[in-house]
């Protein structure tokens, strides 16, 4: 029946598509069948069905069809004997996959929903251990954070794979983003001259945020938090990437907004088809065409750009934003205006919403607990007062940075970004791990009263003594504080997102009055799926300019 329509199906894209889906349900629902009889020692009527059609075909079908299926049973046994490492010995959190895999799709579904909840219970039983969990993609390690120093110190350079994981969730081979994966360019730059030249961007974040905000509230009005912020965002990181010229450009903004979001989308649709049927199901996915545009923008912003600057030399005055230190630290086939205008789509993609999402979240307990605005304010014009607009303006905004910091810890991913551990005792090559970032943020045994909001938190600790004093800020990891990450996988964009975040909320804060539509007293809940944690987007704010 199924092998049988594989030609009527090609004719059309939506068919093959179709029959693609039907073939993986058919061969899925079969096998849970399979296993679910394996004692009474009786096939599946489902897959002795598929077979049973295979074999009725006329010659060619059947030879097609029995080949067909061969390769796919092949590909499926080594997906499932040989290519997963084998974790069994670990206590696992959750509910776990049957024998080969099967059931997998019922316990991913209860991840989605339950994913926060099934990852503290783990961590709480083994706070000094590591478990096991089956996430929306891949199974894996949650570690407790006693182990980053080991893993920090003693794991030899190589040994984790940092990009490895993004890879994973983005299904990078498809969605066309090793092209910016092959290679560290991209983290390089951030960690390298992105942090290294702050002190000259802040002056034009500063402006950035202003030309957006006199624009976008001339007055008071009630606004969607999340689009007005990813708005902003997107602009103010614009400008770092090219100055006026990209923050201004209306197409490179929708894409560079768009962009992270329309990936995940792809990706969450080609996740449930086996890897070697991706390729082929991904052109004929709506989402496809949609990055395709997203690329095809970039190209046209970037590329002639990018091939002005790969032509400058060291003698030249330079700019200094992201697209130069790209085309400067470009090697290989880095050098090449296309491959360079797709890494500005990742840079989109690490900076936008992440960003975003940050300052939404800061809003809301601002709005939620308005006992705070006034010296917040206070502390912005304090700085900026002694200091300008500068970077040493931002560093003496310390109870501002506590409140992100503390925002940032009330509202965080259940996961990390996942790494791949190569070596070590324990886990075997190809292992997931990652980090319970929630559970340590809310663990009383590290922050006392975790549930309890206290805007002033970590800038108590940081006035508690000299030694003290240079930790806890926003930026600061640590096995305490995992939101970017740890040790040398962390996020390299993090000093220019706290800054940057800063800016904009110092702007927010000195020139409106932000608060919860009349009656609204509470912030609204956040949106959890799978472990990750979602500001809500259709709260709306209202902002009234100050005199
Ligand atoms: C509040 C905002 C942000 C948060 C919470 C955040 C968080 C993270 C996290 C958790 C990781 C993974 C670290 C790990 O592997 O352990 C990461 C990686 C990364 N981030 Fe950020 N990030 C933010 C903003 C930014 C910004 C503004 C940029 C660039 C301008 C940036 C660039 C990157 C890059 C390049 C990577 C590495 C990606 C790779 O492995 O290929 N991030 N970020």
């Amino acid at each position: 029946m199924i092998v049988g329509s594989h030609r009527r199906y090609l004719k059309s894209p939506a068919w093959y598509l179709k029959f693609c889906q039907s073939f993986c349900h058919q061969l899925y629902d079969s096998t849970v069948e399979t296993h679910a009889k394996m004692t009474t020692a009786d096939a599946s009527p489902k897959l002795q069905q598929l077979v049973q059609d295979v074999l009725q075909r006329d010659d060619s079908t059947r030879i097609l069809g029995t080949a067909g299926l061969t390769v796919v049973l092949l590909v499926w046994v080594y997906y499932h004997f040989l290519a997963t490492p084998d974790l069994s010995f670990l206590p696992r959190a959750g509910k776990a996959p049957g024998l080969f895999g099967l059931g997998i799709n019922d316990v991913k579904r209860d991840f989605a929903k339950n994913g926060t909840k099934i990852i503290n219970e783990g961590y709480r039983k083994n706070k000094n251990g590591m478990f096991l969990v089956q996430t929306l993609n891949v199974e894996r390690v949650v570690l407790s954070p006693k182990y980053i120093e080991e893993i920090n110190s003693k794991v030899p350079e190589g040994t984790l794979d940092m990009v490895e994981g993004l890879r994973e969730r983005l299904l990078s081979a498809q969605t066309n983003l090793d092209v910016v994966f092959r290679s560290p360019l991209h983290i390089d730059v951030c960690k390298d001259q992105l942090t290294r030249n702050l002190h000259h961007l802040i002056g034009p974040l500063n402006d950035e945020a202003n030309h957006t905000l006199s624009r976008l509230i001339p007055h008071k009005v009630e606004l969607k938090a999340y689009d007005t912020m990813v708005g902003i965002i997107t602009k103010n990181a614009s400008r770092m990437f090219g100055g006026t010229t990209i923050s201004r450009n209306e197409e490179w903004l929708k894409s560079a907004a768009d962009y992270s979001m329309d990936v995940v989308s792809v990706a969450v649709k080609l996740r449930p088809y086996p890897a070697f049927m991706r390729p082929l199901i991904y052109p004929f996915l709506g989402g496809s065409k949609i990055l395709d545009h997203h690329l095809h923008v970039a190209k046209k912003t970037f590329s002639h750009i990018f091939a002005e600057r790969l032509a400058l030399k060291d003698t030249d005055e330079k700019p200094v934003d992201m697209l130069q230190w790209l085309a400067d630290s470009a090697r290989g086939s880095d050098r090449n205006p296309d491959v360079l205008a797709h890494n500005m789509l990742f840079m989109a993609l690490a900076s936008v919403h992440t960003s975003s999402a940050t300052i939404i979240h800061v809003l809301f307990d601002l709005c939620a607990n308005p006992e705070f605005m006034e010296q917040l304010r206070q502390d912005v014009q304090q700085a900026v007062d002694e200091s300008g607009w500068t970077l040493a303006a931002i560093a003496k905004m310390k109870k501002v940075d506590s409140f992100m910091k503390e925002s940032q810890r009330m509202n965080q991913a259940v996961l990390t970004r996942p790494l791949k551990f190569e070596d070590g005792t324990t886990l075997p090559v190809g292992t997931y791990i990652t980090m319970p970032s929630h559970a340590v943020a809310t663990d009383p045994d590290i922050y006392s009263n975790p549930e309890t909001f206290d805007g002033f938190r970590f800038y108590d600790k940081r006035m508690s003594s000299k030694t003290e004093a240079n930790r806890h800020q926003f930026a600061t990891t640590g096995p305490e504080s995992l939101a970017f990450g740890q040790g040398k996988t962390a996020c390299p964009g993090r000093f220019f997102a706290a800054s940057n975040i800063k800016v904009v909320l110092a702007n927010l804060l000195l020139n409106y009055d932000i608060s919860f539509p009349p009656g609204q007293t509470e912030r609204p809940k956040n949106l959890h799926k799978g472990g990750l944690v979602r500001p809500d987007p259709r709260q709306t704010l209202i902002f009234t300019p100050r005199k």
